[in-house]
């Protein structure tokens, strides 16, 4: 009772602040559907606002502004609209809108999505840039990846005629990727709820699950103060407990080293121990390994994964022309990252799913760091800012036959997701464009070649696959749901 008097009064008092000094202001703001006293456009949101907002932008245009509580939003549609945003004004509209929740001092500091582009992102990047995301890292890497892939193979064998939701075993497979090229370990076990390193399995799903829960007080900030929903300490505390886990593998790695008979493990923290970090970068490396790349990593690149799976059980002359690429190519042998430049048809394939199901479809919100002129509109200092990657990807302006999953369309296009064509953004661009392009682009591959070249696949209950209904479902990134489930039956 007590949260809620609270919470009441805050909201009106914000309200009255905003009626006093909001609205006011900006008088060139792009158009946009007429907000309500106090909740402004809040109470029109849909559940889907990726497609939501692009019936808008048919309306109001390539920008368009909404009150969402106290707060204003200006949301881009079209490549050019997006070219403005995130090439043209690129340093005005580098901020990050930091999600209430998500507002706790350590987690700011030491993340590349949430930090403003200060020194210490900067230095993040840098470290991303050198010590990550380097193509030699990256290659000798490979082999962990390909392992994890096989033993994904191993698992669906075992599952052959049973029902099976693609987005557990898709999901577990990268996080143990992830744990092995960061410290060496399987989070998951595939099938075994109850195994892998327990600790860090519930604090990473609980991370990704207040990312997906709303909180009010993004609409009305003057009530993020009180914490009111609790959602910043949960966030604390699952920090509090990854970097615990962190602090114990690493001091138990540098025990180890000590000893004489120590063998390598050429993971993260074999490399950044090798490379004579200071214990600064070291915990900065971390940090970013354990909360960004763990957290932006998995969740974007497991749902273009199972969107892709979804496609291709829809679409099996798709899944038929990757299976005899890879047969020409690979043979009986496992798929191995090294095929990739000779398998433009899979490639094009991943292009084409990010291109309908971009995991983030609004990116992930930029903040207007100054007033600026966009497109003869005026956004205000401190306005948020979305890019509808989503809409711009299903807009029959940029492309043909746009809700038509069909990779062809790159085979002989020079399109890419790498930031500079604006009809094609998952992945954002500018300065603050994502730094995991190259490995999400091999775990994505990876995961489609591994599946396709080895399993063929039903869907349960004989359904026909042309009436698999796909909703899209909205929270951080673009979830599939229903999940897909597949009866799997091996090739081989
Ligand atoms: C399909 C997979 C992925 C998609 C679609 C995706 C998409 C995005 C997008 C849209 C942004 C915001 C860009 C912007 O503001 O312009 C972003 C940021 C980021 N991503 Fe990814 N991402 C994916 C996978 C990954 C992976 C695998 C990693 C790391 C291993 C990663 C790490 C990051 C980080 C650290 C940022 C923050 C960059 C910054 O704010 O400076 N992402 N990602």
């Amino acid at each position: 009772m007590e949260v809620v008097t609270v919470a009441l009064v805050a909201v009106l008092i914000s309200s009255i602040l905003y009626l006093i000094f909001g609205g006011t202001h900006h008088k060139n703001l792009p158009p946009g559907p007429k907000p309500w006293p106090i909740v402004g456009n809040l109470l029109q949101l849909s559940d889907r606002p990726h497609s939501q907002f692009a019936e808008l932008a048919k309306i109001y245009g390539d920008l368009f502004t909404l009150r969402l509580g106290s707060e204003t939003v200006v949301v881009a549609s079209t490549p050019a609209a997006a070219a403005e945003i995130i090439k043209t004004h690129d340093r005005i509209f580098s901020g990050r809108y930091v999600f209430q929740s998500f507002r706790v001092k350590n987690n700011i500091e030491n993340s590349i999505v949430w930090a403003q582009c200060n020194d210490s992102w900067k230095n993040l990047r840098k470290i991303c840039r050198t010590e990550i995301f380097t193509q030699k890292m990256i290659e000798s890497q490979a082999h962990v990846r390909e392992r994890k892939c096989l033993e994904m193979v191993e698992y669906l064998k075992g599952k052959q005629g049973e029902e099976v939701k693609i987005v557990e075993v898709i999901f577990g497979t990268l996080v143990n990727i992830f744990g092995n090229l960061i410290f060496s370990q399987n989070v998951f076990k595939l099938g075994d709820e109850s195994s892998g390193s327990t600790e860090m399995k519930e604090h990473l799903w609980k991370m990704l699950e207040l990312g997906n829960s709303t909180n009010p007080a993004d609409y009305f900030p003057i009530l993020g103060r009180f914490d009111l929903f609790g959602h910043r300490k949960e966030v604390l505390d699952c920090l509090q407990g990854i970097y615990n886990v962190w602090g114990a593998m690493l001091n138990e790695r540098k025990s180890a080293m000590k000893l004489a008979g120590y063998e390598r493990k050429n993971d993260f923290v074999d490399i950044c121990l090798d490379a004579g970090l200071n214990d600064d970068q070291i915990n900065s490396l971390f940090m970013v390994s354990s909360h960004d790349l763990f957290g932006a990593g998995t969740e974007t690149s497991a749902s273009t994964t199972e969107w892709a799976i979804t496609e291709l059980t829809r679409n099996p002359q798709v899944t038929a022309k990757i299976r005899s690429e890879l047969q020409t190519v690979v043979g009986e042998r496992p798929v191995k990252e090294s095929d990739f430049p000779n398998l433009p048809y899979l490639q094009a394939t991943v292009k084409e799913t990010l291109r309908l199901h971009p995991p983030t479809p609004f990116l992930l919100p930029r903040l207007a760091l100054d007033t600026c002129q966009v497109l003869n509109y005026t956004i205000p200092k401190n306005c948020q800012v979305m890019v509808n990657a989503w809409a711009i990807g299903r807009d029959p302006k940029n492309w043909t036959d746009p809700l038509t999953f069909s990779p062809e369309r790159f085979l002989e296009s020079k399109v890419d997701f790498k930031g500079t064509d604006f009809e094609l953004i998952p992945f954002g661009g500018g300065r603050r464009i994502c730094p995991g392009i190259p490995l999400a682009n091999q775990f994505i591959s990876l995961l489609i070649a591994t599946m396709v070249h080895n399993f063929e696949w039903v869907l349960p209950n004989g359904m026909d696959p042309s009436r698999l209904i796909m909703e899209e479902k909205f929270g951080l990134t673009l979830q599939k749901e229903p999940p897909l489930s597949i009866v799997p039956k091996s090739i081989a």
